[in-house]
């Protein structure tokens, strides 16, 4: 992709950015409110697709929105803490999993395809798995920026919306210690089933998790040297992509559990970082719930799915889209001559 917004040097400027990012334009929000309120409707009666028009406008800087172009990225990487046997599936699936979104055959190509998005998928150097976080650093600084920037490029300036996602065997157990890291809290409260983990591998996720943090204990405080140590290069690539699309005032879907815990390595940085993202869905790993409310995120759907891939956000780009619909589309009362306006 050309035009790109910036290249990181350095993960201790991470938090500088904050100086240059594009701000939520009030006005063009509050003139979304106005149309709301004037639509032939009774005032709220949308709910949150409401909130939702409002939102797109404070991002698009614009009183009429629009969506022609929905990005989807997926960025996979593999993750050396599997050494641990934190995953019921085989590292190979990653991989195998990347062919198939490549060959269309996948849940995200479907979803896709249903809700208007054009996807991308981004191989992460799957044959060189991370460093196991029980026993080093998953990534050192240089090998976290270079991943960082590459999600960075990936997002095209000229997208409407961003819909992000990810694919990676072992990575529930990445995601459950960046969010222990970040906002602290028992290790057990965040571990969840991933693809399907239960009894004995639930407990090794939780002593990979509880030793890993011991050994990167150091870095409380720094979620940028916590997103290096303890995250992998899909978490890293999901970072670059969320402020890439912030320069470019580009609203972001996030996926599920995984996503959401990669994303809040910026929130960890500057709760602002994610001021223009929303969450597409509430997995059904169960650490989500509570990674939301620490985020201080509503998700736009709770369907129960636990799939990854960037589904649960690629699912919510259709809500989005009828909250645009209705927001563009609809008469007032003045215009369709309805009473009580
Ligand atoms: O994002 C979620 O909510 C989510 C919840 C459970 C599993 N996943 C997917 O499952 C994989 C990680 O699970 P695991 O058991 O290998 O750690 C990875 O490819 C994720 O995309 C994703
Ligand atoms: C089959 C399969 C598909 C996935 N998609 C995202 N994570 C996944 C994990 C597995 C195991």
């Amino acid at each position: 992709m050309t035009d790109v917004p910036f290249t990181l040097s350095a993960l201790a400027d991470l938090g500088t950015l904050a100086r240059d990012l594009p701000r939520f334009d009030d006005r063009a929000a509050e003139a979304a409110r106005a149309r709301q309120n004037s639509l032939s409707k009774p005032p709220g009666s949308l709910g949150r697709l409401e909130e939702l028009a409002v939102f797109m406008a404070g991002w698009q800087g614009t009183e009429r929105l629009k969506i022609a172009r929905a990005q989807a990225l997926v960025f996979a990487g593999n993750h050396g803490v599997c050494a641990q046997g934190v995953n019921p599936f085989p590292q190979e699936v990653t991989a195998q999993m990347v062919a198939n979104f490549e060959a269309g055959g996948a849940a995200i190509n479907q979803l896709c395809r249903a809700n208007g998005a054009d996807l991308q998928v981004i191989a992460l150097d799957l044959e060189t798995p991370t460093g196991d976080i029980t026993t080093g650093p998953a990534l050192d600084e240089a090998a976290c920026l270079t991943v960082f920037n590459r999600g960075a490029a990936a997002v095209d300036p000229h997208a409407d919306v961003v819909i992000l996602g990810e694919m990676g065997i072992g990575n529930s157990t990445i995601a459950a210690a960046l969010a222990a890291a970040i906002f602290g809290g028992e290790v057990r409260d965040w571990v969840g089933p991933g693809t399907g983990s239960d009894g004995e591998g639930l407990a090794r996720k939780i002593a990979a998790i509880e030793r890993a943090l011991a050994r990167h204990a150091d870095l409380r405080g720094n979620a940028p040297a916590q997103l290096a140590a303890l995250g992998g290069r899909e978490q890293a690539a999901i970072c670059g992509a969320v402020l890439a699309a912030r320069m470019a005032r580009i609203p972001v879907l996030l996926d599920g559990f995984i996503c959401t815990a990669a994303a809040a390595a910026l929130y960890g940085t500057d709760p602002d970082y994610l001021a223009h993202c929303r969450v597409g869905h509430v997995s059904a790993e169960p650490g989500h719930r509570r990674l939301l409310d620490a985020l201080g995120q509503t998700p736009v759907l709770d369907f129960d799915m636990r799939l990854g891939e960037g589904s649960g956000a690629a699912l919510a780009l259709g809500i989005l889209r009828s909250a645009l619909a209705c927001h563009n589309g609809m008469a007032t009362f003045g215009e369709a001559g309805v009473s009580g306006g």
